[in-house]
């Protein structure tokens, strides 16, 4: 029999979660149409354990008792035993299906939630950056800087989404410009190379600085993202604005190369906590033009949308959508589902 991808509602009540390497959020969904009971956002780091952060944090505060759970994690699921990305907990879905009392779990990565989230998405929970007129339905790709680089594809085949997440974050960043030929030697690399991910998060953002500033033979002032990001917005540090634009300019470009990957006519999602934070600074017109700068296709990345997702819980809206409708969407879920 055909196991993948695997379509077989949950039984509700569904606990959905989004574990991030500071945060965790939670939520209670009760039926296929009622909206989701959310909880108080946590700190990991206030929590030995996952089972404790959700009997303190959820269960203790319900008279809900959910029969099974999809969670999201930053981290690859290889195994019985998951460790996350940035975040001491170890996740063993075996063992907290007997500890919770739980039914069936689901595990599935961080940016493929983002993916989900994207196909279900209301317009009020984003932010359009350009304007490109209709859009057709279309495979889309979630790109989102944060403590890291996370990237995923949301294929539209057959009516139905197909999330794709790999590591999209690591691929080459090359310079292009005779400025980013002053400023790259001066970056930061990973065995020797500039990965996307060296410039496009948080501590991406203070190693571009740094290398702008080493470039122009200047002080850093700055050694924290949100410092440099502050500077960059009000207009106060010409360094930390020229940083920002720069950061724009590569988002877009390693945004294009995504589109042209996936032939993303429904568009690019930037998720992340960044992307909302510099939201002005993505609105100039750096962002756009190097998106579009792709010649021989410029033409199809001029008709491509770009977005900020501005939906304050957008992984938990994903999941939500993913466990109301399943059918609608391909997640793959063998070796990821734990059941009786
Ligand atoms: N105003 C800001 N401007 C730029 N970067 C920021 C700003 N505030 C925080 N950051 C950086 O954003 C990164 C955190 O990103 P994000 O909020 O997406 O968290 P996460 O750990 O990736 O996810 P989660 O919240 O799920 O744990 C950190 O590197 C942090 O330094």
């Amino acid at each position: 029999m055909l196991k993948y991808p695997d379509t077989d509602h949950q039984p509700f009540p569904i606990l959905i979660g989004d574990i991030g390497g500071t945060n965790a959020r939670f939520s209670i969904l009760i039926d296929a149409y009622a909206e989701p009971k959310d909880f108080p956002v946590l700190k990991t780091a206030d929590f030995p354990n996952i089972e404790d952060a959700i009997q303190s944090g959820v269960l203790d505060k319900t008279s809900l008792q959910p029969r099974s759970a999809i969670l999201a994690v930053a981290g690859p699921i290889a195994a019985q035993e998951i460790p996350l990305t940035n975040c001491h907990w170890v996740l063993r879905p075996a063992n907290m299906r007997q500890s919770l009392g739980l039914e069936d779990i689901i595990v599935i990565n961080d940016f493929e939630a983002q993916a989900l989230a994207v196909a279900a998405l209301s317009e009020d929970s984003r932010e359009e950056i350009g304007s490109v007129g209709k859009v057709q339905v279309a495979s889309r790709v979630v790109l989102g800087p944060g403590t890291g680089l996370g990237v995923a594809g949301l294929v539209h085949v057959q009516r139905r989404w197909i999330p794709v997440s790999g590591e999209g974050g690591h691929v080459d960043l090359g310079p292009r410009t005779e400025r980013d030929l002053s400023v790259f030697p001066h970056l930061e690399r990973i065995e020797g190379r500039v990965s996307a991910e060296q410039v496009l998060c948080g501590r991406g953002l203070v190693n571009l600085y740094r290398a702008v500033c080493v470039a122009d033979g200047v002080k850093p002032t700055f050694g924290d993202p949100a410092d440099i990001t502050t500077a960059g917005l009000s207009g106060s540090d010409s360094v930390a604005v020229e940083t920002l634009s720069l950061f724009a300019t590569y988002l877009g470009r390693v945004a294009g190369d995504l589109a042209l990957t996936f032939m993303a006519r429904g568009g690019v999602y930037l998720a992340g906590g960044i992307s909302q934070k510099i939201l002005p600074a993505l609105q100039k017109p750096e962002f756009r033009a190097a998106f579009e700068d792709k010649a021989p296709h410029s033409a199809l990345l001029r008709s491509t949308p770009t977005y900020v997702v501005t939906h304050p819980m957008a992984a938990l809206a994903g999941l939500a959508a993913y466990a109301r409708t399943p059918t609608n969407f391909g997640v793959a879920t063998e070796g990821r589902r734990w059941r009786g």
